[in-house]
């Protein structure tokens, strides 16, 4: 297919909204980027700069070696011509049209002959097995039904590029598991470079070759999920992926530790003030350390257990720090529990950037 390349892109809504901020990325040639970041961050303004349905402040957009917009240069090509398909939030479909006339849609725009969209929508039915609604209305589907309309009316033009805005939050809970795999698995078939947008980090944790999280129009870090969770380049990705959220306490750094005031852990540390993340997975209740590097911490309190799933956590309490931690012994509300600590799950940052 084709990769998308984005440089110095801005988005600056009048009178003075800064929607996007000199945004940079390449998302490669098939790959499932999935950007991720709070209500307001940018990220449908950024794919419908893609799509062409924006028009940027600033930048320029290559697909593959195609210069597609160059602001400072007059070029914006309009959506027609991108080859990009798009699904939308509320999937957006002609409500007064039948299945097989909404899948058809853009091809009729395209002036297709008629013989061919018959084979192309019959195609792309089938293969999103929806076949069989083709004589439906949209308020005669159910939620998943209409999504996958929604995404063959975005296929049906073979685009070179899949635009998803938050695709899944209109199904209950578990249509969304088996709406992500469905999505996944057509993602791989067709090798199409995708990006979706969404708040939900489950969705990255499920589809994302790479994960791209902005906030406030900034992008604060692309990469895998296992380097944005071991590696996350400061404080705001740190708190917003990972689930169980990281603990996050303010320490000061002593150079042979860090010193929360009632807990020292000895690990080399810058001197000064430091914010230290630890993920509720890299500390744990237990008898014995599950290796031998593991840091022993003094017995705190358990304050709370809670379930995650099927694994419990604990909040345990110090004099005065309270950390999750997940447990690996039976304990309960009151006990005194032995706590360990992972040498390397120690993030440290100096003024919300990551420094360790
Ligand atoms: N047409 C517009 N005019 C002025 N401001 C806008 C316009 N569209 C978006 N904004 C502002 O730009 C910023 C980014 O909006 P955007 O819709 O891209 O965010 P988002 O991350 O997609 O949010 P959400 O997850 O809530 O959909 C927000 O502050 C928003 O209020």
């Amino acid at each position: 297919m084709v990769s998308v390349i984005v440089q110095n892109l801005w988005k600056i809504y009048p009178p003075n909204v800064h929607a996007l901020r000199d945004v940079n990325v390449e998302v490669k040639d098939g790959e499932f980027l999935v950007m991720l970041g709070p209500s307001g961050s940018g990220k449908t303004t950024f794919i419908r700069c893609i799509a062409g349905l924006e028009t940027p402040t600033k930048g320029r957009i290559f697909f593959g070696d195609r210069l597609i917009v160059d602001i400072e240069r007059g070029v914006n090509t309009p959506p027609a011509k991108r080859s990009v398909g798009m699904v939308f939030q509320n999937w957006a479909l002609y409500p007064h049209m039948k299945v097989f006339d909404n899948i058809a849609f853009p091809l009729k725009i395209k002036k297709v002959p008629k013989h061919e969209i018959e084979k192309k929508v019959r195609e792309i039915a089938e293969a999103l097995d929806i076949a069989d609604l083709l004589d439906r209305y949209p308020r005669q589907l159910s939620g998943g039904q209409q999504q996958r309309v929604a995404i063959a009316r975005a296929l049906v033009k073979e685009p070179q590029i899949l635009l998803l805005d938050e695709p899944f939050s209109n199904l209950d809970a578990r249509l969304r598991i088996s709406a992500r795999e469905f999505v996944k698995s057509l993602q791989r078939k067709l090798k199409i470079t995708t990006i979706l947008v969404t708040h939900d980090q489950h969705d990255a944790y499920a589809l994302a070759d790479r994960i791209m999280i902005i906030n406030n129009g900034v992008i604060q870090q692309v990469g895998t999920t296992e380097e944005i969770l071991n590696s996350p380049a400061n404080t705001f990705v740190a708190q917003f992926f990972g689930d169980p959220p990281i603990n996050l306490v303010e320490g000061e750094g002593r150079g042979e530790y860090v010193d929360l005031g009632d807990l020292k852990i000895p690990i080399m540390a810058p001197l000064g003030k430091l914010q230290i993340g630890i993920r509720p997975t890299d500390i744990y209740i237990a008898e014995t350390p599950l290796s031998p590097e593991d840091l022993e911490l003094p017995p705190g309190r358990v304050k709370l257990v809670e379930y995650l799933g099927f694994t419990p956590i604990a909040v345990v309490k110090w004099e005065r720090t309270e950390l999750r931690t997940v447990v690996y012994n039976r304990v309960k509300e009151g006990d005194l529990a032995k706590v360990y600590l992972k040498r390397d799950g120690i993030k440290l940052f100096k003024d919300g950037i990551r420094v360790r």
